[in-house]
């Protein structure tokens, strides 16, 4: 069953993005593509995941949160009609937990209850997969009485990173995203009295970050990436 609507009013369930500068992302793939390319990439990619967002039964609001706006405002411009918020990281909060704590001031802001963290280097990502996630979260943010878990942990094909998160909007939860944060979210969560859930599918665990995540691609992703083309909504 997907959550109610809140696109017209306060709360509900806002999708967090965050997005590089479109110089510095995608680092590890310099091996594989030169720095136009990966431009092309990180841009596609994001397309690709703020679209599955918006098309998402339960995700009433999307923010992306980046200090490179022209960057992100050029991106997005063909979603941008259809909702996408962008936020700015200011420049005395760099990295990615401090830009996630930037999105979650924001969706607090806008009324959210639940937030949804998802990278956007996801190219498998698709509504299902964000459904399923909702799913396995607890209907009402931070009360697992009813079933499901208060945070969800979408890890990486390696189980060992987080690609998406599910959380209630004003936990007292400390985001870990860097080295190992699977288990980092997990601990998390339990410190912060919240029971998590680990969850691993296709689509949420495969992200694109080394040469080798490129090559394990499908040949049509990858062609259509390396041009900068949009990828098919499933
Ligand atoms: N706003 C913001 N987003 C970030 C930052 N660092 C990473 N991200 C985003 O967080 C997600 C995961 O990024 P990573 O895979 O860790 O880093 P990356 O920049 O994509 O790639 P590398 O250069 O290889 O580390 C992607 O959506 C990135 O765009 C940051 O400092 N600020
Ligand atoms: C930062 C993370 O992602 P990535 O593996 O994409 O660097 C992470 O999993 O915590």
């Amino acid at each position: 069953m997907s959550a109610p609507d809140h696109r017209d009013g306060a709360g509900g369930t806002v999708a967090v993005v965050p997005l590089r500068d479109g110089v510095s992302g995608k680092s590890r793939l310099a091996a594989a593509l030169d720095p136009a390319a990966r431009r092309r990439l990180v841009a596609a990619l994001a397309r690709h995941v703020v679209a599955v967002l918006l098309v998402s039964d339960g995700v009433d609001r999307v923010l992306v949160v980046t200090a490179d706006v022209p960057f992100a405002t050029e991106t997005l411009r063909s979603t941008a009609p259809r909702g996408v918020e962008i936020v700015p990281q200011p420049a005395g909060r760099p990295g990615l937990n401090a830009a996630l704590d930037v999105g979650r001031d924001a969706a607090v802001a806008r009324g959210a209850d639940r937030l949804l963290v998802a990278h956007a280097d996801l190219p498998l990502l698709a509504p299902d997969d964000v459904a399923a996630l909702l799913d396995a979260a607890a209907p009402t943010p931070g009360d697992d009485a009813r079933g499901g878990a208060p945070v969800v942990v979408a890890t990486d094909r390696h189980l060992a990173g987080t690609n998406l998160l599910v959380l209630p909007a004003t936990a007292n939860f400390r985001f870990r995203f860097g080295e190992a944060s699977r288990a980092a979210h997990v601990a998390e969560a339990e410190r912060a009295d919240l029971r998590p859930v680990v969850v691993r599918r296709p689509g949420t665990a495969v992200d694109l970050d080394t040469v080798d995540d490129w090559g394990e691609l499908p040949r049509a992703v990858r062609d259509r990436l390396r041009h900068g083309l949009d990828l098919p909504l499933p």
